[in-house]
């Protein structure tokens, strides 16, 4: 598969030759009488993830790729392997692979002709991957080194070059920084919301998002350090994700006075995770620092 796009290759697990006897098939004479089915199943992850911390939740497991075949091969019987491989591809998306290849083989089909094998191969993209549904899109901007407000007018100019229709920009606004215990004292930051509608892939907007921090001098050396532009994608709509490349909605938009109160200014009735943000900026204004004045030069929507 071509990853290039996302700015990260990714690496696949897969299990193959998962035979099960059963009778699917589209004559009734096939009903009577068991033949193998086999599934190869491929699952598109992130190994690298998995690998850093040895951890097996963070992949997927080849074993269970062979239960969801097995399950399906084994369970009622349907006319086509097309609808073999669906269910199957389904189930090991469902287990937050990127991406899945299914083949389910039927070397005993009903065909007439000497014949080595009758197979069909899907390929499905899970919710990350999948491009071509437009989806509203929420962006939260952050600066406090060089020229905030500039960088934040320069960022915007960036993402609205994007194939995205942006909807609406807040105003920008002044913010105490919110740093880790213990951390060093930093300028205080520039933050704005940003919104839009894409069909881009999640995973292909955070790639062209990151490709704009970069230009806009962004250098990842300390976690929370000072920045030039940090470029967050807070929620996307209808995508929840637990990957640690692009987890949805970002982990902390809900603890974020500096990304709740912009949003609110451009979506006043907007929900994260199930919650109205007007709601969650009233449970945390009194223990957050708040957003202490407007910044000059907002970008206007
Ligand atoms: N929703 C998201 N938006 C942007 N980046 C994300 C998201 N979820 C996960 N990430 C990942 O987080 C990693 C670290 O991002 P970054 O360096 O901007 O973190 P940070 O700004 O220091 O902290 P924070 O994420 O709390 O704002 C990135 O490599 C990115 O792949
Ligand atoms: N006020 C404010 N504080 C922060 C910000 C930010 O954008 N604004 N971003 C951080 C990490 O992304 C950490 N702390």
């Amino acid at each position: 598969m071509e990853t290039s796009r996302f700015g990260f290759s990714f690496d696949s697990v897969k299990i193959t030759g998962v035979r099960v006897l059963a009778s699917h098939g589209v004559f009734a004479e096939e009903r009577e009488r068991c033949v193998p089915f086999i599934a190869d199943v491929e699952a598109l992850i992130d190994a690298r993830c998995a690998a850093s911390g040895d951890e097996v939740a963070k992949t997927v497991s080849y074993a269970d790729l062979a239960d969801d075949a097995e399950s399906v091969l084994s369970s009622g019987a349907v006319n086509l392997i097309e609808t073999l491989a669906e269910r199957i591809a389904q189930k090991v998306l469902a287990r937050g692979a990127l991406a899945v290849e299914v083949t389910v083989h039927k070397p005993e089909a009903p065909v007439r002709q000497e014949f080595a094998d009758a197979a069909v191969t899907i390929r499905r993209d899970g919710p990350l991957l999948a491009s071509g549904t437009i989806r509203h899109v929420v962006i939260g901007l952050g600066a406090n080194l060089g020229d905030p407000v500039q960088t934040l007018n320069w960022a915007m100019e960036e993402i609205r070059r994007l194939p995205v229709h942006v909807t609406g920009v807040s105003q920008f606004v002044q913010t105490t920084p919110v740093l880790a215990p213990g951390q060093a004292a930093q300028p205080n930051y520039v933050n704005a919301v940003l919104t839009l509608d894409t069909a881009l892939a999640p995973l292909e907007l955070l790639a062209k998002l990151q490709e704009i921090e970069v230009r806009g001098g962004r250098v990842r050396h300390e976690h929370w350090g000072a920045r030039y532009l940090d470029l967050d994608i807070e929620t996307i709509e209808g995508v929840r994700s637990d990957y640690e490349r692009l987890t949805l909605p970002h982990p902390r938009a809900d603890e974020r006075l500096f990304v709740l109160e912009p949003w609110a200014e451009i979506e006043p009735e907007a929900y994260l995770a199930g919650e109205p943000i007007s709601e969650l900026i009233d449970g945390l204004a009194p223990a957050v620092a708040p957003v202490t004045a407007p910044a000059t030069g907002e970008a206007g929507a």
